[in-house]
């Protein structure tokens, strides 16, 4: 579904993605493993055009994205949900929501049944602001809002950092279920192994801005954990 060949990635001078390549297979998901400042969110970044500078070939389902721009990215089908979720504080639930549509190829602005059916908090306060959310809602909006752009790869970056246990069980289960059930492709960034090696088929281990080991998750031995997450 998307094939990665040699990126590279950069912030100003500083070269921080090195040669990645990497096949993210259709309908299954890719967790993106490692220890902090490998690299793991620059990756995701990358992959939505939000570095300085890349180079290297994107391919989605036959298409280049190689120099396609954010905005067409997210027409060509993928969605991120960022880090600290970045949703908008002053904007409803539902405005939240529908800032995703604006993505979309054919620009319909509907809140997608899907996101009731997952996260039923949300539709039930559609008209409450989103920064009185709690962080595991906010996650839960900013999850909303990338479905709103009726993505078929979505790139979620350590979804369960900093949340209540309550809520992070809720969006596991989403994430596993929009694969499962609806057959999305997801590339996730993870920090915990139990999750990843539960939810993923793939995994792709980072070390110093490269992938230095990947394969499917039978693959993800204790030792490649203890080798490179372990501080
Ligand atoms: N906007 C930026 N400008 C310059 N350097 C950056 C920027 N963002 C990240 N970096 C650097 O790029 C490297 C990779 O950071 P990145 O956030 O991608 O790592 P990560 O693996 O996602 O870590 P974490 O788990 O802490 O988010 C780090 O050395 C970091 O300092």
């Amino acid at each position: 579904m998307l094939s990665i060949k040699n990126l590279n990635s950069y912030y100003g001078r500083s070269h921080v993605l090195q040669g990645i390549s990497l096949e993210v297979p259709a309908g299954r998901i890719t967790s993106v493993l490692g220890r902090n400042g490998t690299g793991k969110t620059t990756f995701l970044k990358t992959l939505m055009a939000l570095t300085d500078r890349s180079t290297g070939a994107l391919v989605l389902d036959g298409q280049d994205i190689s120099s396609a721009q954010t905005h067409q990215r997210a027409r060509a089908g993928i969605a991120y949900v960022p880090q600290g979720r970045e949703i908008i504080p002053d904007f409803t639930v539902r405005e939240n929501i529908l800032m995703g549509s604006f993505a979309r190829a054919d620009r319909k602005h509907v809140v997608p049944e899907l996101v009731g059916e997952l996260f039923p908090y949300l539709v039930e306060n559609f008209d409450r602001q989103g920064g009185l959310l709690s962080g595991g809602q906010q996650q839960q909006l900013a999850i909303a809002r990338a479905l709103a752009t009726g993505p078929k790869l979505l790139l979620l970056d350590e979804p369960n950092e900093g949340i209540q246990p309550s809520i992070v069980e809720e969006i596991e289960r989403a994430i596993v279920r929009l694969n499962r059930e609806l057959g999305m492709t997801v590339i996730l960034v993870e920090q915990n192994i139990a999750f990843a090696r539960e939810a993923s088929d793939h995994f792709a281990m980072m070390e110093k801005g490269s992938i230095v080991a990947q394969g499917p998750v039978s693959a993800l031995t204790d030792d490649l954990v203890h080798r490179h997450m372990t501080v």
